[in-house]
């Protein structure tokens, strides 16, 4: 409804209604301000036994007595028209507990909630424009996916017909979630059983397709995601999940809201890797797709409510970004987790690392402070468990890296080595790949030693270049490493690395980190986004190029660091910088020796995509040119494998955002002659060649 101000996602709140107890118990804690009908509104919560008042503004906020009926035709069907326009749309719903998310996305047979409403809305939709529907519902419990309608947990889309078809499938997958996990292990579905309010969070998608030919690659998906309830981590926990759990769930809580915060704020960094939700829905939250936040508020006196509506007034705002126990200011958003342990081990240990970690970051805060904040070495993994005394030495530690850091960052702009956007954007942003286990981001922490060695990150030297991709790819990998538990202490490890090299009389760590940074500069320097493009260049007009608007801007942008060639990068002559307008003009601006190198990765790329395979499992032909002009062809509908085994699919969708540019022109000029294949994909070379010659 209301404008956004160019904003991305609307940020709204829900007050629950009352129930007849609440009603008896405590008077009215929240106050709404309205101005006119559209908003923005501003919520005062006034809480008599403290004689406390605050108020955060937020898009809009439904009162008590405004239910689903109200808020579907204003929130939600305009979201559902836009799905069919080709926009991907999302829908969620956070809040403390109890305070009404499934009640808003789900509801019950006699009062439907949002999802279900879209549903009826799309599956009418779909009829008249005889469209096909697929549903798939996933859950992720402690930062894992499942996907709720396939007991094999294989990635699953269910066609959908009827609502009643849907009611079935969806209410019934809600409920599964814990028959399904119990599957974990045996030990786990005793708990299971035993704890009937599990807490994780549910998503739905609803993906809509042209026709039968492009299943599998929706025109635009609808997400509906039922955030657990954040919870005070300081409260005795009421329902048997313990601390840890409850991180992990606050975490994606967080995460959620950074991402939404620096969309709205038009931030060029988006932290999508900082949790699996995040990962998951990446593909539906950039771009021109369309995010709305409903912020569940319990009805009566909930502390966890307030820091609900605080975190989405932030984001609504797209202002003072939450970075979870990173400066004192926001740390009372994490205090419940800070606060609530009493392991004296884990505090020891926690003492240590920081005093580690503070020595470690006074001495060497000049030069890596860019580095630090990419790595965002205090998001909130860093509120596990600790004692009031360590909470209270990362306070005081964490006045002294906020201080270094703004020295730090002083410095590094005279040095303007500009290794904080490249490292920062390359490793969140344009990375899709996942670290979650202990492992991997071990063998990236070796892979970052390695790396960090100067005379093994020479991207110019054309008979190593083989080997110096991975290099750098690693390096990238590892610096952005973030969101597993494990990441604190590899970031020290981190630290030690670098410190046992300067041991072993290596060049200081600026040089390497000024030599890290051109190396990078190089890669940039070789995506389109700064390739001159050539006005004279002619381009066939019978080539069926997509529009710009259909390109989703990530593309656009220097991506994925792997791309490149580095023996190219050295000897490509046409460097000189100009933004792109479109990855063809790019990619033709190249010469012929980029591009066929460019051409060949992409080859060897799709060619190692083997089995593809619907969501029946059967192999498809697909055309290759819908593919190619639905670039936000969905990784979401086989979203639980992409996270788990990276299917084929997800990754041809990934790579058409995160491979260069000017690969991604490769093919779509190959896409002009309307092509098809079967899958598994084995493309021959001389599909490219007369492109290739035509240039
Ligand atoms: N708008 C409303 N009007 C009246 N009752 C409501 C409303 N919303 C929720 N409730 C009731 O409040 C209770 C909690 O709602 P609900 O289960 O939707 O909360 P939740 O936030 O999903 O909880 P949890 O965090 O445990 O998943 C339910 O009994 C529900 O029927």
């Amino acid at each position: 409804m209301g404008p956004n101000q160019g904003r991305k996602a609307r940020v709204i709140a829900k007050i629950k209604g009352f129930t007849d107890l609440e009603q008896e118990a405590s008077g009215k804690w929240i106050s709404v301000h309205r101005g006119d009908d559209s908003g923005p509104v501003t919520l005062s919560f006034g809480d008599e036994s403290t004689s406390r008042k605050e108020s955060y503004e937020l898009d809009y906020c439904y009162d008590r007595s405004e239910g689903n009926d109200l808020i579907f035709p204003r929130e939600v069907k305009p979201l559902v028209e836009d799905v069919f326009s080709g926009c991907n749309a999302t829908v969620i719903a956070s809040g403390a507990r109890g305070s009404g998310k499934t009640f808003t996305i789900q509801g019950w047979e006699a009062k439907p909630g949002l999802a279900v409403l879209a549903m009826v809305e799309i599956l009418s939709m779909a009829e008249r424009g005889g469209k096909l529907i697929s549903i798939s519902c996933y859950e992720i419990l402690k930062d894992h996916a499942y996907d709720l309608l396939d007991p094999n947990r294989h990635e699953v889309l269910i066609p959908v017909k009827s609502i009643e078809e849907f009611q079935k499938l969806y209410f019934s997958s809600q409920n599964s979630h814990k028959h399904l996990s119990s599957q974990n292990s045996h030990k786990q579905s005793e708990k299971m059983i035993a704890e009937p309010h599990q807490r994780s969070h549910k998503g739905l998608i609803i993906h809509v397709f042209r026709d039968e030919q492009s299943y599998a690659l929706p025109l635009g998906k609808m997400n509906f995601v039922d955030l657990s309830g954040y919870e005070d981590g300081r409260k005795k926990s009421t329902d048997g999940v313990n601390l840890q759990e409850n991180n992990i769930i606050n975490k994606s809580i967080y995460a959620l809201h950074n991402v939404v915060y620096a969309l709205n704020a038009n931030e060029s960094h988006v932290p999508y890797r900082e949790s699996k939700l995040t990962r998951m829905l990446r593909d539906s939250l950039g771009g021109m797709n369309k995010i709305l936040m409903i912020t569940c508020l319990n009805s009566s006196y909930c502390q966890d409510s307030l820091y609900m509506v605080k975190l989405a007034s932030r984001s609504y705002k797209g202002a003072n970004k939450i970075i979870p126990n990173s400066t004192k200011k926001t740390k009372s958003m994490v205090e419940p987790t800070m606060l609530s342990s009493s392991s004296k081990t884990a505090s020891a240990i926690k003492t240590k690392q920081i005093g580690t970690r503070s020595r470690f970051l006074a001495n060497k805060a000049n030069v890596k402070a860019s580095t630090i904040k990419g790595r965002k070495l205090f998001d909130e993994t860093c509120n596990s468990i600790k004692s009031k005394k360590a909470s209270q030495e990362e306070s005081l530690t964490l006045e002294i890296v906020s201080s270094v850091t703004e020295h730090a960052k002083q410095e590094e702009e005279r040095q303007s080595s500009g290794i904080s956007e490249a490292v920062g954007s390359f490793t969140e942003d344009h990375y899709p790949l996942q670290f979650s286990s202990a492992e991997e981001s071990d063998m990236l922490v070796k892979a970052t030693k390695e790396t960090m060695l100067p005379d093994k990150v020479n991207v110019t030297d054309e008979n190593n270049h083989d080997k110096a991709t991975p290099k750098i790819d690693s390096n990238c990998e590892a610096l952005s490493f973030v969101g597993a538990d494990s990441a604190k202490d590899k970031e020290n490890t981190l630290a030690l690395v670098d410190k046992d090299e300067s041991k072993d009389e290596l060049p200081p760590i600026s040089t390497r980190l000024q030599e890290l940074s051109k190396n990078l500069k190089l890669l940039y320097s070789s995506t389109p986004s700064s390739i001159d493009i050539l006005s004279k260049i002619d381009i066939p007009s019978k080539i069926d190029f997509p529009t710009d608007s259909e390109v989703p801007t990530e593309i656009l942008e220097p991506e994925t660091p792997r791309t490149p060639e580095p023996r190219l990068l050295a000897n490509d002559k046409s460097d000189i910088a100009i933004n792109s307008c479109s990855p063809w003009k790019a990619f033709s601006a190249r010469s012929s020796r980029m591009k066929n190198s460019l051409v060949d990765e992409y080859l060897r790329f799709l060619n190692t995509a083997s089995n593809f395979r619907t969501c029946h499992g059967q192999q498809k032909c697909l055309s290759f040119r819908r593919i190619l002009s639905l670039p936000s062809a969905s990784s979401n509908c086989f979203v639980n494998s992409s996270i788990r085994s990276r299917s084929p699919a997800a990754l041809l969708s990934a790579s058409y955002r995160d491979c260069s540019a000017a690969a991604c022109a490769a093919i779509t000029a190959a896409a002009s002659s309307s092509f098809s294949f079967s899958l598994p994909l084995d493309i021959p070379r001389a599909l490219f060649c007369p492109i290739l010659a035509s240039k």
